[in-house]
């Protein structure tokens, strides 16, 4: 058995969609990157690379590489999922928070937890994601951008 951790942070920009666990959510600034910006998928990712020892999403999927601009995290996701199970790897399970002042997430939690686990091919039972705040502190505090831890177990 194997525990990773992962850590993202985008910051908020104009007209980009706010994209978070796969789910598309309505505010008025989406997250800035050279893919979607999914933060939530991409603590995920790093979660799983690093329990596998497998380095990092910026390892497999370079932000210099024209191939992911724009790219759908959760098909990166799938990506990393196939390579875990290359390396004979299976999800035990994983647990996140992402870490938002606005906007509320709460009706979006089942939905990127269903993206999250379709793509990784296990349960839905396997896969938690919690928001929180920072009670207006920091940066997240400060509406400049959101950021997302995710744990996992594999075997
Ligand atoms: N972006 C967010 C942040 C929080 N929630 C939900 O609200 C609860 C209370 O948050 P605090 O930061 O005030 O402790 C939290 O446990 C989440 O259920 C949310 O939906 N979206
Ligand atoms: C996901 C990738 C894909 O090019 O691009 P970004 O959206 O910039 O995201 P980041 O968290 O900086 O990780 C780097 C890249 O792997």
């Amino acid at each position: 058995m194997r525990i990773g951790h992962g850590y993202d942070v985008h910051k908020f920009a104009e007209n980009r969609k706010l994209i978070l666990g796969g789910t598309e959510i309505p505010y008025e600034f989406g997250l800035l990157g050279h893919s979607d910006a999914d933060v939530l998928v991409h603590a995920v990712m790093d979660s799983l690379l690093g329990a596998a020892a497998l380095g990092d999403i910026g390892k497999h999927f370079p932000d210099t590489d024209e191939r992911y601009k724009g790219a759908d995290s959760i098909a990166l996701l799938k990506e990393v999922c196939r390579i875990l199970d290359e390396n004979g790897y299976k999800i035990g399970n994983i647990d996140s928070t992402v870490i938002a002042q606005k906007p509320k997430l709460k009706d979006y939690i089942y939905a990127m937890r269903e993206n999250i686990a379709n793509a990784c091919g296990i349960d839905i039972s396997q896969v938690s994601v919690k928001a929180t705040t920072e009670e207006k502190l920091g940066f997240t505090g400060r509406l400049e951008g959101i950021s997302a831890h995710a744990v996992c177990i594999i075997e």
